[in-house]
């Protein structure tokens, strides 16, 4: 199996104002988002990344993507160094979140051209992408409606359709069923195993173990910054449930810490 994401001692500490530093009664007005992670994602797989909240699973993926820089250590996306090479990072990634904020005033049918024209999309590749994602996420229908008048699943998947503009050979998605109703979380689901079945590799971050038995592949334990466990879901979980193995690893590097 060739690993596609590689992800290496990743550190990246947040600087907070002194009413947080009060609130957190903290001696620092620094906050560790993330103390050296480390994971691999092979090629054609859906990897996710568990973890409570605050673990650093939306900072780690964020780094992944480009959007945010990493104080130390580096990640690898298809050979391309994120510290070095971010458009060429940018390029083959879709970077996913359910809270991504579209503008009111636009129709999906604009935003869909917009964000191809930023990712060179040719016009003919464009129309055949756009059919074809707005058809599988029923937007059509809606192609010519602002956003300001579409329904909160709708919004979402409107955003899920224009991260993929340029067909991204990874898709990195942050908390993929955040928010959604069942049937929408349920269409996005078979939405990232076709992709897989494209040969897509797949990250996704979540805390809900349900969603990462029914879609992943291999897992990956987030805990205060670091990875503390990784394995296939079926290795993880021959003996125990995903929520105990989950528990006995939470006990064991966070105690009974609320
Ligand atoms: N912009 C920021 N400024 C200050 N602290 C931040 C910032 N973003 C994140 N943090 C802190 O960094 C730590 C990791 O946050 P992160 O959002 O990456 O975790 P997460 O696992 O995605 O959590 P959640 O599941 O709650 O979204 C948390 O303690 C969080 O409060």
């Amino acid at each position: 199996m060739e690993a596609i994401v590689i992800a290496h001692d990743l550190e990246k500490k947040y600087r907070i104002s002194r009413k947080q530093q009060r609130l957190d009664q903290s001696k620092s007005r620094e906050k560790i988002a993330l103390s050296g992670l480390s994971f691999t994602a092979n090629q054609g797989e859906i990897y996710a990344l568990l973890g409570p909240n605050g673990a650093g699973k939306t900072t780690s993926l964020r780094i992944l993507s480009a959007l945010i820089k990493a104080d130390r250590g580096d990640c690898s996306i298809n050979g391309s160094s994120v510290s070095k090479e971010p458009e060429a990072v940018r390029a083959q990634i879709g970077f996913l979140t359910s809270e991504l904020k579209l503008e009111d005033y636009f129709t999906p049918n604009y935003l869909f051209d917009f964000f191809s024209e930023l990712n060179h999309v040719p016009a003919k590749t464009r129309d055949e992408r756009k059919n074809k994602l707005f058809e599988r996420f029923g937007i059509s229908r809606f192609a010519e409606s602002k956003v300001a008048d579409l329904s909160t699943g709708m919004k979402q998947k409107v955003s899920i359709a224009i991260s993929l503009v340029h067909d991204p050979e990874i898709i990195i998605f942050d908390e993929p069923t955040n928010g959604l109703d069942v049937i929408t979380a349920r269409t996005v689901m078979d939405f990232l195993r076709e992709e897989k079945a494209r040969g897509k590799t797949i990250i996704i971050s979540t805390h809900i173990f349900d969603l990462v038995e029914k879609l992943a592949d291999r897992v990956g334990f987030i805990m205060k910054g670091r990875l503390v466990r990784e394995g296939t879901l079926e290795s993880l979980t021959r003996e125990k449930s995903l929520e105990e193995v989950f528990f006995e690893i939470y006990l064991n590097e966070v105690g009974d810490e609320t």
